[in-house]
């Protein structure tokens, strides 16, 4: 404990770095030590707020007296702020912010002497610098300490006694400032009117509702007028006004006395009565909200005030762009935005204090120029002055990390450039579109502070988890806390109101606007290359993924974080708990490989007592013919129809139409940690990752980049698992609307293959799988349709396929099909097939392909979405498909020519009905027809990566001429040597 001289001298110099004077300070400290008995603890609380209180108290009532002895002074051009405090509230009778606005300016009453915009400082007398500098101190907050020299023009906070409390703009107020006011003309509205509610461009008239009583100022009071300020102004601003509101309800609570439970908030009671009628004094230079300290957050930009932090010492090193740093006076330090706001006419500054030691300030010229400024005390004696290049990397490296920024391209500059450009749109908007504005800010803004919900009940001893050996794990980047928090996450996930088409849109325009204004992909690539072409999983897999690509210019795809497992962005919740998986789930007693017992174990139960892999490391032929005909034939199979389906609720929240019904998936089980069986294990397959060479290249049918192989794959063969960030269905709505609602290329998986068996499922419940930020090569596979035009397939078949020439025409058309089947043509060479692995539930679960077929060399791998391309609502975004199938689903864009060859095929069709008749004429008119079916085909690009339009045409991409000669032109030295060997 230091002497009590010490502390006296302490609080003294607090209150000289406030611009108290000692001489002033010093009789009431001596007072307020005497009414509280010496007890330091009030005095010092708060970074001796109830000093500055007291200092403050005793100036209102020297001004009181003043104001009595003589009002007309108060006309003088030497405002005193108390008095037209006292003014303000009774003449005008002014409710508060309502008042902030251009009418409320030309207030005569409220009118303060004219502030010319340019004056210098010299202009401001001594005394009015003083003047000012006190009534920026009020009930301890400080608000201002120096005058900068267009102090005039600035725009302050301070805080009343959790009163929001603003005084009139000056006659030379811009419209940016007019922004702030509106917005803290609402906070004050919310936390001050109970009878009228006024919005913030209201008449003077709307002013007459008298002023609150200190009694009235409680929460009880004030939180139903904050909801209805929240009806008010729509949910568009939702969010934003949550946060004032919380931020004021905070206010009022410390500053009303005693809360529900009768317990008072950290800030004593004042040593002395207020008048009721007169505590909220205004100052004459204008000022805005301070809301009460709280952590930092960059949405807070929007909020205007302007205030030195009370508790924390200036900053004493300003670091610059290359990590020097400067010893500078704290006079400088406040003078470093005005600075830069002085090369244009007036400049405004407005500042957030984030706690007791953060502050942020942003400066504006009318020229544009826009400064923000961070002020930050650790007390961390050991301090050195690190490189800020160093300093951006590992803020945006934990933005990623902790704040799951949404963009990979996110950066610390361009998320102060978005704070520059924000600050300036708002400066330029009118005032209509002040509301609009600011919750743009927030809602970009606020996907960076979004906090980490721990999400993954993962035991402490991780012996759940095996580490990164295993692709099939989980990877959680949240922290070395990973174990789930029920009540907060459920908290998490109801307390998320699904947003409104409004909000929707609203939210989606600013993620467009933002990226209108800047250039994130350059800036990124500045700092970072992108992708390693080399091996696009930069070492994660256990195999090398290079990147090709003969079509474009562009390198590499672009910019996404590569990883080889599932993460959990935020909310979703993923139970691995050892405890629960059974005895009937795991082998326990199992030994080595489990596909060499003489008897299937218990993990082969889920395929029926049979294992789904042959010991040769494939899906087994049944099961796969299975999988592969709930494509074919969905009608054929049993689905499950959800009470209430998630997948329609997306589409039409308010009204959803029925389930459409869900395929009752086949699941594969793999063996897993509580098994006794090795990672040898025949049934660890997907688990095990990526063992194939596969290539991300650039596709020629403006699909953009896609993913093949470069060996031959045998059917059932695994190729790769989905992985991605493991969200709620409600994080991706919310993130399709904010953030990718424009992309071009989507990357959501939903994991509906037992929505149905879950009862009634929330929004916040359903998982999904998004590769859009943080994924895998499968991310690449590109849509092909696994065959639903089946007839029509048979049709076509029937009439043109040359096969039909040498088969008897008594050939039924199930052989023809047959015969399409045999040579392997057309449909996606990949199918997605839910494997159970660390849960036995199916909520969470892995997506893993498997080939349908035999594919070749350099074909292209495909699956098919599962998108209805008539339907606009649906999650996954239907795109204009370019598969080139003569099964595509999507009727609308399918190929022309294919088309108009099914229609001729289907018109010869009309002569000899199918099966056609073994007549004479027959061989001549499928002559016929074949000819111009094959002059229409082969004027369709033949793709040498893949066997797109038919295998008959070009089976082998590297056999065909065309083929040959693109893979001589592509050089890469797999297909030289392909190519030279044949
Ligand atoms: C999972 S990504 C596939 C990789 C993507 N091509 C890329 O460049 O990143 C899905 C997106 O690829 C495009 N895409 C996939 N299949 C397509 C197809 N058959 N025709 C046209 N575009 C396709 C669509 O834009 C779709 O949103």
């Amino acid at each position: 404990m230091a002497p009590v001289p010490a502390k006296a001298m302490a609080a003294l110099n607090a209150m000289k770095a406030i611009g108290i004077p000692m001489q002033t300070a010093k009789p009431v400290l001596k007072n307020l030590l005497k009414a509280y008995d010496n007890n330091w603890e009030h005095i010092e609380a708060e970074n001796y707020r109830v000093l500055a209180d007291a200092i403050l108290d005793m100036q209102e009532s020297e001004s009181k007296d003043m104001g009595s002895m003589g009002k007309n002074d108060a006309a003088s051009n030497e405002p005193e702020p108390l008095k037209k405090r006292t003014r303000n509230r009774k003449e005008a009778n002014d409710p508060g912010p309502a008042v902030i606005s251009s009418d409320a300016a030309a207030e005569p009453s409220l009118k303060r002497p004219k502030l010319e915009a340019d004056a210098p400082s010299e202009a401001y007398p001594e005394t009015r610098r003083d003047e000012l500098a006190n009534s920026m101190i009020h009930k301890g907050k400080i608000v201002e300490t120096s005058l900068p020299e267009a102090r005039s023009e600035l725009v302050y906070t301070k805080n009343n006694r959790g009163k929001t409390v603003e005084s009139e703009l000056p006659e030379i107020e811009h419209r940016k400032d007019q922004a702030v006011y509106s917005r803290n003309h609402k906070g004050k509205t919310v936390t001050e009117t109970s009878s009228q509610p006024t919005s913030f461009v209201e008449a003077p008239e709307k002013l007459s509702t008298p002023p609150l009583s200190k009694k009235q100022w409680t929460t009880e009071t004030l939180i139903p007028q904050i909801y209805d300020s929240h009806r008010r102004t729509g949910q568009a601003s939702s969010l934003m006004n949550s946060r004032v509101t919380r931020s004021q309800i905070r206010g009022l609570e410390v500053c009303s006395g005693p809360d529900q439970t009768g317990n008072f908030s950290s800030v004593p009671i004042m040593p002395k009565d207020e008048p009721r009628d007169d505590d909220i004094p205004l100052c004459e230079t204008p000022i805005a909200v301070i809301p009460p300290p709280r952590p930092i957050s960059s949405h807070d930009v929007g909020e205007a005030s302007h205030q030195h932090s009370s508790k924390s010492p200036i900053l004493q090193k300003i670091v610059d762009r290359d990590g020097t740093h400067d010893e500078q006076s704290e006079k400088d330090k406040e003078n470093l935005l005005d600075n830069t706001c002085n090369k244009g006419s007036p400049s405004k500054i407005l500042s957030v204090q984030g706690s007791s030691s953060v502050n942020v300030n942003a400066g504006s010229s009318d020229l544009g120029e826009v400064k923000l400024s961070f002020w930050y005390n650790s007390d961390r004696p050991d301090f050195h002055v690190p490189n800020l290049e160093d300093v951006y990397k590992l803020v945006e490296d934990k933005c990623l990390r902790s704040f799951k920024i949404l963009q990979p391209s996110f950066s610390i500059k361009s998320l102060m450039n978005e704070m520059c450009q924000c600050f300036l749109e708002l400066g330029s908007e009118t005032t209509d579109n002040d509301q609009e504005n600011f919750v743009q800010i927030n809602s970009l803004l606020d996907s960076l502070k979004k906090p980490v919900t721990p999400t993954v009940c993962m035991p402490a001893s991780s012996d759940c988890f095996l580490g990164p050996t295993l692709s099939g794990g989980f990877q959680d980047r949240s922290g070395p806390s990973h174990c789930h928090n029920d009540a907060e996450n459920n908290q998490n996930g109801t307390s998320k109101k699904r947003k409104k088409p409004g909000f929707s849109q609203s939210a989606k325009d600013t993620s467009q606007g933002l990226v209108m204004v800047q250039q994130p992909q350059y800036q990124l690539a500045e700092f970072k290359p992108l992708h390693d072409v080399d091996d696009i999983s930069k070492g994660e897999e256990r195999v090398r993924i290079p990147v090709v690509n003969e079509i474009t210019t562009d390198k590499y795809p672009p910019s996404f974080n590569y990883i080889p497992r599932n993460i959990v962005y935020q909310s979703a919740y993923l139970n691995f708990s050892l405890a629960r998986i059974g005895d009937e789930d795991c082998c326990a007693d199992c030994f080595n490989d489990c596909l060499a017992a003489p008897i299937p174990c218990s993990c082969a139960r889920e395929t029926a007592g049979d294992f789904a892999y042959t010991t040769q490391g494939v899906v087994k032929r049944e099961f796969l013919d299975e999988c592969i005909s709930m494509y074919r034939e969905p009608e054929k199979h049993h689905k499950f129809y959800c009470p209430d389906c998630p997948l329609e609720r997306s589409k039409n929240e308010i009204s959803p139409e029925p389930c459409k019904g869900h395929l009752v998936r086949k699941f594969i089980k793999e063996c897993w940690s509580k098994c006794g069986c090795s990672m040898h294990c025949g049934n660890r397959l997907v688990q095990r990752g990526i063992t194939r060479n596969l290539q991300v290249f650039r596709t020629s049918e403006e699909k953009g980049w896609g993913l093949r192989t470069l060996d031959e794959l045998p059917r059932g063969a695994f190729v790769c698992e989905y992985v991605g960030e493991v969200l709620t269905n409600m994080e991706l709505y919310d993130r399709t609307m904010q953030t990718t609602g424009n992309a071009k290329h989507t990357y959501p998986v939903l994991l509906d293959a037992d929505w149905g068996a879950e009862g009634t499922l929330k929004d916040e419940e359903a998982l999904c799988l998004d590769a859009t930020f943080y994924g895998n090569v499968a991310r690449f596979i590109n849509h092909r349709s696994l065959g639903e035009l089946l007839m029509l397939e048979i049709v076509f078949f029937a009439h043109v396929f040359p096969f039909h020439l040498y088969y008897p025409t008594s050939y039924s058309i199930r052989n023809i099909y047959m015969a399409e089947q045999k040579v392997g043509c057309c449909d996606a060479n990949l199918i997605e097939i839910p494997v159970e692995i660390e849960t036995p539930d199916h909520h969470y679960y892995h997506l893993a392909f498997f080939t349908t077929r035999k594919v070749e060399p350099l074909e292209e791998l495909t699956w098919d979405y599962g998108i209805d391309f008539d339907d606009d609502h649906h999650p996954i975004k239907a795109f204009k498909c370019r598969c080139g199938s003569r099964l595509c689903r999507d009727i609308k864009h399918r190929s022309k020519l294919c088309s108009k060859a099914i229609v001729m095929a289907d018109s010869s069709r009309l002569f000899y009905p199918s099966p056609a008749p073994d007549t004479g004429m027959w061989p001549a008119l499928t002559a016929v027809g074949l000819t111009l079916a094959t002059l229409m085909w082969s004027r369709k690009s033949c793709d040498p990566m893949t066997t797109t339009m038919g295998s008959w045409k070009c089976r082998d991409p590297v056999g065909s001429r065309k083929c040959r000669s693109l893979a001589k032109l592509r050089g890469d030295p797999w297909t030289r040597s392909r190519a030279s060997a044949r």
